[in-house]
């Protein structure tokens, strides 16, 4: 229960109706969800105008009602805030509301295209071993110590952001180590938080369909270093073209990484296998359990990021050095006759093409490279194509297949990927639109010491056809052809 004037600190308000001498019992921004006394916010969303539902919310009991313009008919006993900005608003009312968790504890953000679930998570288990009570906000999950609280965006809406760190304050946390979304960056849901630093991994092609442009996509990236405080660090991939540009505006102390160029962060990266890699680090060689050059890239930003926050450089190295990276992120099993299954989350074509290339550099000339490959329903459609297209230009053989379809026809999706095959590749590539048969012909196909990468699913646990989320887990189905 909080007085709703003490509430709308920081929130430029525009006009009032009513008394803000009332008490506020919850906060939503969905009508549905509204309770006796709650707080309602208006926003105008992506396919919807919240306002729409002023008066619902009224109805089931809103006692006050935060937007950006006034509905036609104001009752007498609620209490109607107008704003500027409600997405804003909403950001510093869950701050307000949950008493700022974020400057309770120390809170490091990590954004970027690819990276973010396997940075955060790293940090989280690196942090626990150092010995520090932990938070994780992440896609795969979110968890406060041991306790696991499952994961519906990436990065949750402002409410549940906030509920979620007060939780982690209560339950005595040190540090929280979040995964900062575009999306949440364009929508604000991080409005109103302090962090201690914040992390920039890559900017490459994804969510043009949210973003409508990469210029646009980009500046909601870097809005997140712009906002950062003076005492926090923003710390940044310069091998990336868009690194420098990260931190252009910020206030905070620019630190960057690299492992080609002048940085204040530097590695090496001296040996890659299937089961490891050996990383001359900041002057020091250490074996690590993850694989590939971005995995490099991930474990150079995480030991700055933990000497930033004024870690032991020998603790932090002996700790990553036993940490595995987060789950379906180059998940790598054998079957007993020495077929070779990657589960990866590469959903973007970037991310094939860095799993793909590392797979390259690694494997044996004579063992042959199976991909199988979809791409998510009502998500940007112009990376189907160049998605299909590196996995055929690293793979010997490809399996087009459905990711999770959402509401579009799963045939639909494949048709725009296969646009992409090169007329080269057209003979070693097939469209099996169900996945489990896809995973099915591709163990089929491979020989002992050949290897199959399931890409784009990760460690998800389902497959959305339609708003129903089937079981389907890539890495259960290829333990099930294995026969391990
Ligand atoms: C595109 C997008 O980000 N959408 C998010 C957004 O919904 P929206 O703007 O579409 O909402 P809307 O349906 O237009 O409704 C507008 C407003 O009216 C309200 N409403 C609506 C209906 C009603 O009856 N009553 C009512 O009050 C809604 O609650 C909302 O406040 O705000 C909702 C509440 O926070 C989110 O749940 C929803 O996430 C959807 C489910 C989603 O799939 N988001 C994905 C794309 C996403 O955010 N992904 C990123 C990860 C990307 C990455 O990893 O790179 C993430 O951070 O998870
Ligand atoms: N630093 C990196 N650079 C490029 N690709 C990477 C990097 N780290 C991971 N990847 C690839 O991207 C995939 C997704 O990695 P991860 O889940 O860590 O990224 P993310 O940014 O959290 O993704 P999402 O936007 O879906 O939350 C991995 O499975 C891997 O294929
Ligand atoms: N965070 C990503 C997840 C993509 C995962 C992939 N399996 C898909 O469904 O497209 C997104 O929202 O675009
Ligand atoms: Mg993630």
């Amino acid at each position: 229960m909080r007085q709703l004037n003490n509430i709308l600190e920081n929130i430029t308000v525009l006009d009032i109706k009513g008394s803000l001498d009332v008490t506020v019992s919850s906060i939503t921004f969905d009508s549905r969800a509204v309770n006796e006394g709650c707080l309602f916010v208006a926003v105008k969303g992506t396919t919807v105008d919240g306002h729409k539902f002023i008066e619902q919310a009224v109805g089931k009991g809103a006692s006050a009602i935060l937007c950006e313009e006034f509905p036609l008919t104001l009752l007498p006993d609620v209490t109607y805030v107008k704003v500027e900005d409600s997405h804003a608003a909403l950001g510093w009312l869950g701050a307000a509301f949950y008493e700022h968790p974020s400057s309770r504890l120390k809170l490091i953000g990590v954004t970027g295209t690819n990276g973010k679930t396997t940075c955060a998570t790293l940090l989280f288990n690196l942090f626990r071993g150092l010995g520090y009570k932990c938070g994780l906000i992440s896609t795969v999950q979110n968890q406060i110590e041991d306790r696991v609280i499952p994961a519906t965006h990436t990065t949750p809406d402002a409410i549940a952001l906030n509920g979620l760190l007060a939780d982690m304050v209560n339950e005595g946390c040190d540090y929280t180590f979040m995964e900062v979304s575009s999306h949440a960056l364009a929508q604000k849901r991080i409005e109103g938080l302090v962090f201690v630093g914040g992390m920039f991994t890559n900017i490459t092609h994804d969510h043009l369909d949210f973003h409508k442009t990469f210029d646009e996509y980009l500046k909601a990236k870097k809005s997140f270093f712009d906002h950062l405080p003076a005492a926090a660090f923003a710390l940044s991939n310069v091998d990336d073209k868009r690194g420098m540009v990260m931190l252009q505006n910020t206030k905070a102390k620019k630190k960057t990484y690299s492992l080609k160029s002048m940085a204040d962060y530097k590695a090496k990266l001296i040996e890659d296998h299937f089961t490891g890699m050996l990383l001359n680090i900041d002057g020091q060689e250490v074996w690590f359990k993850m694989v590939g050059k971005f995995n490099a890239y991930n474990l150079l930003a995480v030991y700055a990021a933990a000497t930033l926050l004024d870690q032991d450089k020998q603790e932090v190295l002996s700790v990553l050095s036993t940490l595995n990276g987060a789950e379906g992120r180059f998940d790598y099993i054998v079957a007993p006759d020495k077929r070779i299954g990657i589960v990866d989350y590469a959903h973007t074509p970037d991310a094939v093409q860095n799993v793909l290339e590392t797979i390259l550099e690694i494997r044996r000339p004579t063992e042959k490279i199976i991909t199988v490959i979809g791409c998510g329903g009502d998500r940007d459609r112009t990376k189907r194509p160049v998605m299909a297209k590196v996995a055929c230009e690293y793979s010997d053989k490809v399996i087009l297949t459905s990711d999770n379809p959402r509401t579009e026809d799963p045939q639909f999706i494949i048709k725009e990927m296969e646009a992409g095959i090169p007329v080269s590749k057209k003979t070693s590539t097939v469209s099996i639109t169900d996945r489990r048969e896809a995973i099915k012909t591709a163990c089929m196909l491979a020989q002992p010491g050949d290897i199959i990468l399931l890409a784009g699913k990760g460690h998800e646990k389902y497959q959305d056809i339609n708003g129903v989320k089937h079981h389907f887990d890539d890495k259960e189905e290829l333990l099930t052809q294995f026969g391990n």
